[in-house]
Order: C-alpha cells, then sequence, then structure tokens
C-alpha cells in the first residue's frame, strides 16, 4: 500500500536517478568532447542503459523514458552551450549562432545547394574568418590559402572525404598522403603533356560528335536544351579517355537510359552533405537504403571488363597505366580499379560540362564580350574546321583565353575543400588555431571577393584578364583563382578541362550564332543552380542557335 512516506521515498529515488543521469551526461561530455562527439553519444547510451538495467525491475517505461530525457537533455544542453562559451577553443572566431551550435545547420546549407553563396554572405557580414560549424573555419585569404593546399606542407583532408567502406577508397578518398601519392604518380602519367596531344585528335572527334549532336537535338526554331547536351558530350569524351576505343553506347546518340549523370550527382551530393556529419554518412551507410555509389561502381566493373577484353588502346587510356600495362609499376587490382574509376567518371565528365554550361550563360548575356570573342576568332580561324586550330594557336588568342578565366572564375559554385589542422596547432595571420579544426578556402567567395577582383566582381568582364586590366587601379590575382584547387590533391584533370574549354568556346561560336531560347528566363536559371560539390542546373538551359554563314 502507498503510504505517504513510500511515496516519499519513491519521488526521492526517482529524484536521485532524473540526477544521476543528468550527471552522467555531463561526465561523458567531459571526457569525450574533445574527441568524438558521436562516441561520446554512444559512450552516454551505454552507460545510461547500463544504469537503468540495473535499477528496480517496478520502474515503468514512462519514467524510464523520462531519465533518457534527463540524460540526452543535459547532454545536449551542455554540448551547445560550450560551443557557444568562451571557453570553447575557437570562441573568437565570428560566425553565425545555429553554425556554430551545430554542424547540422551547414548539412542543410549543403543540401539546399547554396552553401556557397550563404558562406560568401557571411564572409561579408563577419570578415576574413568565420566560423561556419562548430569545430570548422572558412578562411578568406590567399595566403593562408596556399597554406592549406599548396606544397609538401599543406593540410592533410579532414574526415569529411573517409567512405565507411574500403572498396570505394580511390586516389580522391584517400587521406593518408604517402598512399595518396604512390596512387597520384599512377595517374598522373595519363596527364602528361604527351598524352594531351595524342588525345586532341580523340578531343577534336568528339566536339564534332557533339556538333552533330546539336544537329539531331535542335528543334525547328533552333532550340535546344544544351545542359544536357553539353552533359552528354562531356561524359562521352570522358569515358572514352578512361576506358579506350571500347563499344560503349554514346550518350550523345542514345541519351542516358542509365540516369548516368543523374547518378553521378546524387553520390556526389550524398557524400558532401554527410561530409560535414560523417557520424551520419557511417550510420547511414549501412542501412538498406539505395545508394548511387553502387550504381557507379556496376557501370565501371562493367567497363573495366569490356576494356580487359579489348586489349590496351592506341593512345592509352586511363585504365592503361592504372592496370599498369606501361610496365612502370604493379597494375590495380579491380576492386581499385572500380573505385578509381568510378571515380573519374564523374571527376571529369560532370565538371567541364557545368563550367560550359553555366559559361555560356554568361557569355551569351554579355553581347560586348560575346561580340569581342567572335570577332578575335574569326579573324584567326577563316575556316571553322580549320587545321588551324592547334593547341598552341589556341593558347595564343588573348581575348579566347581571358572568356576561359572568366568562365571558370564565375562558374565553379563550390563550398570549400575541408582540411585539418595538424596536432599542436598553427597561427595564421597572427591568429591560434588549434589542432584538429576543420579548416578550408572558400572557392566561390574566393573567386568573386573584392580583394582579389575589382572593380565588379560579380560581373563577367574577360577584360580583367587581359593587360592593364579594367583600368587603373583594378585588381585581377591571378592566384585567387581558386576553381582547380591547388597542391598535392588539387585537381588532375585542370590542363585537359581547359583544353575542353577552350576548344569547345571556340568550335561551338565558330560553328552557331547563339541566343538564349526567346521568352527564356535567364535570372530565374541563375537562381536554381544550385552546388553540392557538384553544380546541378535545376533549370536546364535553352539555348537557340543558329548556323553561321561567314
Ligand atoms: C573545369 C573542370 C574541372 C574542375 C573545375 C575541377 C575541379 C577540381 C577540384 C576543385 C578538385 C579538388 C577537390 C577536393 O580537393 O575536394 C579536383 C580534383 C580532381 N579532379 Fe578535377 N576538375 C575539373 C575537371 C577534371 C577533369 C576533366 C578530370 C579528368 C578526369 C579531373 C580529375 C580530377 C582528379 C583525378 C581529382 C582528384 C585529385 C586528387 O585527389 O589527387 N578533373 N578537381
Amino acid at each position: 500500500m502507498a503510504t505517504p512516506v513510500n511515496e516519499a521515498h519513491t519521488a526521492f529515488l526517482n529524484g536521485i536517478n532524473s540526477w544521476a543521469f543528468s550527471l552522467s551526461a555531463l561526465t561523458i561530455w567531459w571526457l569525450c568532447h574533445r574527441r568524438s562527439w558521436p562516441m561520446s553519444v554512444i559512450f552516454s547510451y551505454i552507460l545510461a542503459t547500463a544504469a537503468f538495467a540495473s535499477k528496480r525491475a517496478d520502474l515503468n517505461m514512462l519514467r524510464a523514458a523520462g531519465y533518457f530525457f534527463a540524460h540526452f537533455l543535459t547532454l545536449g544542453l551542455v554540448v551547445i552551450v560550450y560551443r557557444l562559451s568562451p571557453f570553447h577553443p575557437l570562441a573568437a572566431f565570428p560566425g553565425p549562432l545555429l553554425f556554430k551550435v551545430a554542424d547540422l545547420r551547414l548539412f542543410f546549407s549543403v543540401l539546399q545547394g547554396y552553401r556557397y553563396l550563404e558562406i560568401d554572405a557571411m564572409h561579408k557580414q563577419y570578415g576574413d574568418v568565420v566560423r561556419i560549424g562548430p569545430n570548422k573555419l572558412s578562411w578568406l585569404s590567399l595566403g593562408v590559402q596556399h597554406q592549406f593546399y599548396k606544397g609538401s606542407k599543406s593540410l592533410d583532408k579532414s574526415l569529411s572525404y573517409r567512405v565507411p567502406d574500403r572498396s570505394f577508397i580511390g586516389l580522391f578518398f584517400m587521406e593518408d598522403r604517402e598512399e595518396h601519392a604512390v596512387r597520384r604518380s599512377m595517374w598522373a602519367p595519363a596527364f602528361s603533356q604527351n598524352m594531351m596531344d595524342r588525345y586532341w585528335p580523340i578531343l577534336w572527334r568528339s566536339v564534332t560528335e557533339f556538333m552533330e549532336c546539336v544537329e539531331r537535338r535542335v528543334d525547328s526554331r533552333g532550340i535546344i536544351d544544351i545542359t544536357s547536351a553539353l552533359q552528354h558530350w562531356s561524359f562521352d569524351f570522358n569515358i572514352y579517355f578512361i576506358f579506350g576505343n571500347h563499344s560503349y553506347d554514346s550518350m550523345m546518340v542514345n541519351g542516358d537510359p542509365r540516369k548516368l549523370v543523374e547518378t553521378g550527382q546524387e553520390a556526389t551530393v550524398q557524400f558532401e552533405a554527410l561530409g560535414d556529419v560523417p557520424w551520419l554518412l557511417h550510420i547511414l551507410w549501412y542501412l538498406p537504403l539505395p545508394n548511387p555509389m553502387f550504381v557507379l561502381n556496376n557501370f565501371a566493373l562493367e567497363m573495366i571488363r569490356k576494356r580487359k577484353s579489348l586489349g590496351t588502346p592506341d593512345p592509352p587510356d586511363l585504365c592503361s597505366y592504372l592496370l599498369g600495362e606501361d610496365g612502370k609499376h604493379e597494375g590495380l587490382n579491380e576492386q581499385e580499379l572500380v573505385a578509381e574509376t568510378a571515380f573519374a567518371i564523374q571527376a571529369g565528365g560532370d565538371t567541364s560540362a557545368a563550367v560550359l554550361n553555366f559559361g555560356f550563360y554568361h557569355l551569351i548575356t554579355n553581347p560586348e564580350a560575346y561580340k569581342k570573342l567572335q570577332a578575335e576568332l574569326d579573324e584567326a580561324f577563316p575556316d571553322a574546321d580549320s587545321d588551324e586550330i592547334t593547341p598552341q594557336k589556341l593558347a595564343s588568342l588573348p581575348y579566347l583565353n581571358a572568356v576561359v578565366k572568366e568562365q571558370l572564375r564565375l562558374s565553379t559554385p563550390f563550398g570549400q575543400m575541408p582540411r585539418v589542422i595538424p596536432g599542436d596547432g598553427l597561427v595564421l595571420e597572427g591568429r591560434f588555431v588549434p589542432g584538429g579544426t576543420i579548416v578550408g578556402s572558400p572557392t566561390y567567395a574566393m573567386n568573386v571577393t573584392e580583394k582579389y577582383w575589382s572593380p565588379d566582381p560579380l560581373k563577367f568582364r574577360p577584360e580583367r584578364w587581359l593587360p592593364g586590366g579594367l583600368g587603373p587601379g583594378s585588381i585581377t590575382d591571378e592566384n585567387a583563382l581558386s576553381s582547380f584547387q591547388f597542391g598535392p590533391f588539387g585537381c588532375l584533370g585542370k590542363a585537359y578541362a581547359i583544353r575542353e574549354l577552350l576548344l569547345m568556346n571556340v568550335r561551338f561560336l565558330l560553328a552557331y550564332d547563339v541566343a538564349l531560347a526567346p521568352g527564356y528566363d535567364g535570372e530565374e536559371f541563375v537562381r536554381k543552380v544550385v552546388n553540392m560539390k557538384t553544380t546541378i542546373f535545376r533549370k536546364k538551359l535553352l539555348l537557340q542557335v543558329r548556323k553561321r554563314r561567314r
């Protein structure tokens, strides 16, 4: 029978229990807060479960839930208070409140696709260094950017690059520098000057096929969805470069029935968004959810087997080097090869198409620049299919090169490539940053900051790249162009990509007069450009093209 004494005793015990659960949360946070947040949750869960199990058998579920609630509420509150407190090692760095509180805020930015704009806006509001996560800084400075990324003393990649399953780990996902350097040295010969020259006729033919694709796809008014056409061209050329002259069904001819473009983008989004909350990636990875990375891997495996049965192509493809067919090293096994080539399909296919797509938009909507470029090209190449269109000649045309650099500057809306400050911390521009802090240089913000591009950093003005720039006092700091990133983890395909951009601009604009499709809302197109490392055009770019008669 319940007596007042018994009830008081029970209430006292319950009170003790709640406090004990809260206290356990505090202890766990104290032990774990500088190490791993997910670990502390797991520990606290185990501890709370053990405490619960040792309690009286008559404890009802509601009360038990109350204890857990007290436990996690305390843990959550302590974490939040600590992250906002002056005792946090990054307390001196300004940033928006919600970003300081939890990585989940940045995760949502990535998912929405406007992280690049948000980070840029934060820099405008808070200055050159912004705290964009509890343990993350974004640093808008050329000197610091080079410290992060350039040279042998550059920083290591953060945990964001770590995929849970070893069988997916290729060059891009390797954090270990030695392992990465060895693997990169296997890739590198495929990007040598010699190989680029040998691939020039293949690139040329591929762009010719693109023109034929345009002819097939334009409607009766000359309107074409250039976004898809460019994606299909870029994947076709890139797949050729990776797997050689195989019996692959060209996307320019057959479209994309396997949805490789979409799948590649989904895989990138998944990886990029969850990179800000690696613990969530590790949980989701093992749940029975559709994983776009498997789709890419299956395609890569199919292509590798076909490629092996066909033998080494001439010129050699990327696989030739990864298989060690040049006799310089031992080849990769099939699983490693799948990881490498699946990444290569996305790394080379998606990026060039995106820059061309957005880059054409910028050029076409700036008629003055477009006219100047056309004049330079018409003068240089009276015959649109001339043998005179060589890499050397392209490299010598000043306005063309200025246009391509300006396209790159404004058409790579990446967030940042996260790196980690080593053990004892570093002093950067006079400010101490503790070891373990995740840092990065914001690509888009670097490409459009007035510090390095002035005046009119947001405007498409190729003249800024020419001698004399935009006039006295104007600034164009070429070193700040961050589109390919730099250093040991930077883009291996940069020189290739630049050739693609140059040749595609030249041949497309020599062949056609191009404008936005009548009534097309260009501002909406720009508003719907989102980036989650991959640039996604939620509104396809529709152009009207007319064959030129010169
Ligand atoms: C305009 C087109 C391109 C842009 C803007 C671009 C940009 C980038 C960036 C920013 C990175 C560094 C990513 C990071 O650290 O998180 C990267 C890495 C890489 N890119 Fe590109 N890329 C382009 C085209 C290509 C092409 C055509 C290839 C050829 C297959 C390629 C191959 C690679 C590879 C292999 C890496 C990884 C390098 C490593 O981890 O060592 N890229 N790219």
